[in-house]
């Protein structure tokens, strides 16, 4: 007796938590029943399933917050396209979106995510058997088309904003239509995937993926497995004409109205630093304004946290209490988790101003979101094939663009967007966001493709061909030697098939092919955890931090990691340092002690802690695919002779000679170049140097740099020096 009236369960206070748990959930449900109700698209559901019915190949166009991404899926679930087991998969551009989405529609079913509804984005898989409704990444679906080219277990194929043309959709898209028609001729005459040749996955080819056989077993057995694919393309701002014509005059059907209305608002001039005015219009909306949250657009890492800092600055400088707002970051440099903070609710009583990059700008709601102040920039990939060089630029968003950033204002209710240019630039605008494929590096693209066994890549059936691809491809077929970054890595081979093991290892992992073949070298120098970390480390934006008022004192700070050998074994050492710290702390104190902890430590050496995080994070999530394949983990440990011989085995292509003027020339492209002044060998200038980035400003500067000996070069890398000599 005495135990049972102890038992907090049956207390009088638990069961009445019980039933307000009970009843807030059931508000909850019976609320977003409403919204779903209320959803434009929900009037015209039964049409949209006739007409995905009658049509393999459907294009749907609708405004910002129709309902398209939520609501179709479950649509489709609701009319029977997962009989028999089979999943619609919904590919989305950026992760980011594609979790918080399904994290909401597994809500909207009333599942645990995982379940019914899960996602998978790089590294993050949610989904289990039972999954029916699939969110993830363009670029995932394209490597699950590595392992399974049928893609046979989904009966629906839903490309969602496809007017950002990313690279990976663009691919996609051609890629679908093959496997589309394959499946359909599968059915009628046995005919297989029209790519060319086998396809290999890494080493582990299909015969072992398939129990053994190759992948003409795909051709003959089983005729369910390559039912009819259904194709649907979707976005709000979507160029339908090109698409439609791409598939062969497809449908395309319109959906009309949106659920609440964005009122636009531009500023009477152009303004000359978008980010003062960004400021002002942030503390005018918090001051004139009702409540709501708002979404500041802006165009990277660094501009965020400096906005993030004057924000902060400026909250100081008035009375407690009067200045409520909080400020939450989202870039891609963060890691998951911080991202997802976005999308927490402000505590009670503030407002939050969210300072994001573009990648919160398609498919997410972020819920309390009322404005939107969109500066009207963006920075995008742009690559000089000639110089072979790829920066990031910062240039006008497109209209398209523009739409979507408002289309994040209105989602909950009526809501409004600031754009700090004038209506007249508005005008001046580009249509559409120029597609990725025609201004980036195809290095990555052309491996990608070859490990899916295209064979004819310059016949590749790509949406727009790549302006580019053409001197790409020159390089391959008329100096096939040693020019191309693809065979001077030793991914391909002379008759530019994929080599063995080597590209099918590089195509596995999902890397720039030349970090992948740094770690693949690196596994066999024994060297591959410090190279792990140092592909982590470089992933990220900058890992150390100094406040330009305290330069002195960071750079006093930052000598206790270098190494006089370069920046990649100081990042190692940064790397090592917060190990060891974390370690230290772990047997000390608890989780959320040892964040606070780790933050100061970031801190006082001037490290972004951050970016640390995020490197830490890539780290592990590298680390099991290294492992997977069976790379060999080992470190080099304090010897790093022999991680320095990889790092010129790796990044041959980046390396320089010194002038005797004390500037550097790259040997593979001739540009002349000097060491950036945050590297750590900006004063030493040692003889021969390999880098990772090349920088353009006023100068072309190169960054993330180490010494190396350039004997090195003809004995470690003599496919390409050898020749070159
Ligand atoms: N995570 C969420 N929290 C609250 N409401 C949400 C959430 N996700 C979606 N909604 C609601 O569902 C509506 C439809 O969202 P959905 O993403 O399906 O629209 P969409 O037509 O695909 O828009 P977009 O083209 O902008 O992605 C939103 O406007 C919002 O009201």
């Amino acid at each position: 007796m005495a135990k049972r009236s102890n038992d907090p369960c049956s207390t009088g206070k638990f069961s009445n938590e019980k039933q307000n748990r009970q009843t807030e959930f059931s508000a909850r449900r019976q609320k977003i029943a409403q919204q779903r109700k209320s959803l434009p698209i929900a009037s015209v559901e039964k049409r949209l399933i006739e007409e995905v019915q009658k049509n393999d190949i459907l294009i749907i166009v609708g405004e910002t917050g129709s309902g398209k991404t939520t609501q179709i899926p479950q649509f489709l679930f609701g009319a029977g396209f997962c009989r028999d087991g089979k999943v619609i998969g919904i590919t989305q551009p950026r992760r980011v979106a594609a979790i918080t989405v399904a994290k909401r529609v597994a809500e909207e079913c009333g599942v645990e995510l995982g379940q019914k509804v899960g996602y998978s984005v790089r590294f993050d898989d949610t989904t289990s058997s039972s999954t029916r409704i699939k969110y993830m990444t363009d670029g995932l679906l394209l490597r699950e088309a590595l392992l399974d080219p049928y893609l046979s277990k989904y009966s629906v194929i839903i490309v969602d904003e496809a007017h950002e043309r990313t690279v990976h959709t663009d691919v996609l898209l051609a890629l679908l239509k093959n496997v589309q028609s394959a499946r359909s001729r599968s059915v009628a005459d046995d005919q297989g995937v029209n790519f060319g040749k086998k396809i290999v996955n890494a080493g582990m080819s299909l015969e072992k993926e398939y129990g053994g056989q190759s992948s003409s077993f795909l051709k003959k057995d089983n005729h369910e497995k390559y039912a009819p694919l259904k194709l649907i393309i979707m976005s709000a701002s979507l160029d339908a004409h090109t698409f439609s014509e791409y598939f062969g005059s497809a449908k395309s059907v319109h959906i009309q109205g949106r659920q609440f209305p964005v009122d636009i608002f531009y500023t009477c001039h152009l303004e000359e630093d978008y980010l003062d005015a960004s400021l002002i219009t942030i503390f005018q909306i918090h001051s004139k304004e009702g409540p709501g949250d708002i979404l500041v657009f802006l165009t990277g890492q660094e501009e965020i946290e400096s906005v993030e800092k004057l924000i902060n600055n400026r909250l100081t400088q008035f009375p407690e209490g009067s200045q409520k707002l909080q400020v939450v970051p989202i870039f891609a440099a963060l890691p998951s988790e911080q991202q997802l903070q976005v999308f927490a609710p402000a505590p009670s009583g503030f407002r939050k101003v969210i300072l994001a990059t573009n990648i919160a700008e398609t498919s997410v709601t972020i819920p309390g979101v009322k404005y939107v102040i969109d500066p009207g920039f963006v920075k995008a990939r742009s690559y000089d094939p000639g110089k072979d060089m790829e920066s990031l630029i910062i240039v006008p968003t497109s209209k398209s663009q523009a739409l979507q950033r408002s289309g994040r204002a209105g989602r909950e209710g009526p809501g409004k967007c600031f754009r700090l240019y004038p209506e007249s630039e508005f005008e001046k605008l580009e249509d559409s966001t120029k597609p990725e494929i025609k201004r980036c590096n195809l290095s990555n693209v052309i491996l990608q493709l070859k490990a899916l066994g295209v064979d004819d890549i310059l016949g590749f059936d790509f949406i727009e061909k790549p302006s580019r691809i053409l001197p790409f491809l020159n390089k391959f077929f008329q100096v096939p030697t040693n020019i191309s970054e693809l065979f001077s890595l030793g991914a391909l081979t002379d008759d530019c098939q994929l080599s063995d093991p080597v590209g099918h290892q590089m195509a596995q992992l999902p890397l720039d092919p030349v970090y992948s073949k740094a770690l693949i070298l690196a596994s066999q120098y024994n060297c591959l955890e410090d190279m792990l970390i140092t592909v982590a480390m470089l992933f990220v934006e900058s890992i150390f931090y100094a406040p330009r008022e305290k330069q002195v004192e960071a750079r006093i700070a930052i000598k206790c990691f270098s190494s006089p050998e370069g920046d990649h074994i100081t990042l190692i050492n940064v790397y090592r340092a917060s190990n060891d710290f974390l370690e230290k702390r772990s047997i000390e104190m608890g989780k959320a002690k040892i964040e606070k902890a780790f933050k100061k430590w970031c801190k006082d050496n001037f490290i972004s802690s951050r970016s640390l995080r995020h490197a830490r994070d890539i780290h592990r999530q590298i680390s099991v695919h290294a492992e997977q394949m069976g790379l060999n983990l080992a470190s080099c440990g304090d010897d790093m002779l022999q991680y320095r011989r990889c790092l010129a085995a790796s990044f041959f292509l980046n390396a320089a000679i010194k002038q005797p003027e004390g500037t550097y020339r790259a040997l593979a492209s001739g540009l002349v170049v000097q060491i950036h002044p945050s590297s750590v060998l900006f004063r030493q200038k040692p003889e021969c140097i390999i880098f990772n980035e090349l920088v353009q400003t006023n100068s072309k500067y190169v960054r993330n740099v180490s010494r190396i000996d350039y004997l090195w070069l003809t004995e470690l890398a003599p496919q390409y020096y050898a020749v070159k000599n």
